[in-house]
C-alpha cells in the first residue's frame, strides 16, 4: 500500500553525494503526501546554491517510481543553510550563518572580482548574502556592483551607531571604501583595520545572512588575524593566477589560515587562459597551465574552479555590472556561478560534518 512510510523507506537508501549520508536519517525528506498515485515530498537542501540539485531530485523520483502504484512524483525544493558554530573565545555576527572570506596572496589577482560574482551568483540563487569589503588597500567592491556614490545611513543605537549596507543585485555591502578618505597614505589604514573590521562584522544591520563573504586585503596580514580570531569562520577561498609567483604566495596564504585553523574550501584559478573575443572558439595559455591543479594536488586542497581571461568581465566590474548579471551565458561567468555552488556545498558539508 502506498503510504508516508512506504515513500520513506524506498527513499531511505538515496544518499546526499556531498554528505554521503541518507537523504531521510539528514531530514532532508519532509511534508510526505499520498493522493492515490500522486506522491509529494518537500526536499530540503543545506545550501540554495546545491550544485547538485536535479541530480538529488531525480534520485528521488527514480527511487519512488519503483512503488507500484505511484503515477506521478512531485519533489518541491528548498533549502537550510546550517549555521558555522562559534569556538568559546568567539563571537558569532547576529543572524549570520555562514563566513567566508576571499583572499590571496598577492594583489591583482581578481580577488574581488571572484567575490563580487560569488556574492551575486549566490543571491541569484536565493541565498540571503552579505559582501564585506575589507580591502583597505583597494576597495573596488562599490564600483564593482554599482554602488560607488551611495551614502550609507548610519542609525543611532543604544548599543552605538549602526550601519545601514548598501544594497544591489540581491546582495548587502559595505565597503572600507565607505570609511576611508582615498587620498589618506595607505600607512595610515594598516592600524584602523582591526578596529574598521569589527564594526563592519557587528554594527551592521546585516539581518539574516546564509553567507557574509568578506573580501580580504591581499597578503598574509591582520585582517586575516582579526577575522580568524574574532568569529566562526566557514572557510577561506584562495585566489590564484598561474603564474609561478603568484602561486608560490597562494600557499603561502594557504598555511597562514590552515595555521590559523581555518577550513581552506580550495583554491580558484584565475586568468587561467584567454578567450578572444573575435575568436570565442580559441583559448590562449597567457601565463602556462595547470598551475592551479597542481598547486592544489600538492596542498591537498580542492581546486574550485578555473575562470579564463575575458574581457567582458573586467568591463563588467568597472561598469558596475558583475558578468554573472550581464552574460551570464559567458564562460567566465560559468566557471564563476560553478564556483559560488562549490563554495556553498563545501560550507555546509563542513558546517554539518
Ligand atoms: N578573469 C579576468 N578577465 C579579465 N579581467 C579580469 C579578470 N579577473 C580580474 N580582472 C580585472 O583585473 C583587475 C584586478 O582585479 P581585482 O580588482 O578583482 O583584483 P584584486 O586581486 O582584488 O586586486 P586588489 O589587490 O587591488 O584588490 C580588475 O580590473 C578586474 O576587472
Amino acid at each position: 500500500m502506498l503510504d508516508t512510510k512506504s515513500i520513506l523507506d524506498v527513499l531511505r537508501p538515496v544518499q546526499d553525494p556531498e554528505l554521503q549520508k541518507s537523504l531521510v536519517d539528514l531530514n532532508m525528506i519532509r511534508n510526505v503526501a499520498v493522493d492515490g498515485g500522486k506522491v509529494s515530498f518537500t526536499l530540503v537542501l543545506t545550501t540554495p546554491a546545491c550544485p547538485l540539485r536535479e541530480f538529488i531530485v531525480q534520485d528521488c523520483q527514480k527511487a519512488v517510481k519503483q512503488l507500484p502504484g505511484v503515477e506521478t512524483v512531485e519533489v518541491a525544493v528548498t533549502a537550510e543553510t546550517p549555521q558555522q558554530k562559534a569556538l568559546p573565545n568567539q563571537q558569532s555576527v547576529f543572524g549570520t550563518k555562514n563566513i567566508i572570506a576571499i583572499s590571496s596572496g598577492k594583489g591583482g589577482v581578481g580577488k574581488s572580482t571572484v567575490a563580487v560574482n560569488v556574492a551575486v551568483s549566490l543571491a541569484q540563487l536565493g541565498a540571503k548574502v552579505g559582501l564585506l569589503d575589507a580591502d583597505i588597500y583597494g576597495p573596488n567592491v562599490p564600483t564593482m556592483l554599482g554602488l560607488e556614490n551611495v551614502d550609507i545611513k548610519v542609525d543611532k543605537g543604544q548599543q552605538g551607531d549602526i550601519l545601514e549596507p548598501a544594497f544591489n543585485y540581491g546582495v548587502k555591502m559595505v565597503s572600507m571604501g565607505f570609511l576611508i578618505d582615498p587620498d589618506q597614505p595607505v600607512m595610515w589604514r594598516g592600524p584602523m583595520l582591526n578596529g574598521i573590521i569589527r564594526q563592519f562584522l557587528y554594527q551592521v544591520n546585516w539581518g539574516s545572512l546564509d553567507y557574509l563573504v568578506v573580501d580580504m586585503p591581499p597578503g598574509t596580514g591582520d585582517a586575516q588575524l582579526t577575522l580568524a580570531q574574532a568569529v566562526p569562520m566557514a572557510g577561506a577561498v584562495i585566489v590564484t593566477t598561474p603564474q609561478t609567483v603568484s602561486l608560490l604566495d597562494a600557499r603561502r596564504g594557504l598555511k597562514m589560515f590552515q595555521q590559523l585553523g581555518v577550513n581552506v574550501l580550495g583554491i580558484v584559478e584565475n586568468m587561467s587562459y584567454f578567450i578572444p573575443p573575435d575568436l570565442p572558439d580559441r583559448t590562449y595559455d597567457l601565463f602556462g597551465s595547470g598551475g592551479g591543479e597542481k598547486t592544489s594536488k600538492e596542498l591537498n586542497v580542492p581546486l574550485l574552479g578555473c575562470i579564463p581571461l575575458e574581457i567582458a568581465l573586467r568591463e563588467g566590474g568597472d561598469s558596475g555590472v558583475p558578468i554573472v548579471m550581464s552574460s551570464p551565458e559567458s564562460a567566465s561567468a560559468k566557471a564563476l556561478k560553478a564556483i559560488a555552488q562549490q563554495i556553498a556545498a563545501k560550507v555546509s558539508v563542513a558546517a554539518l560534518t
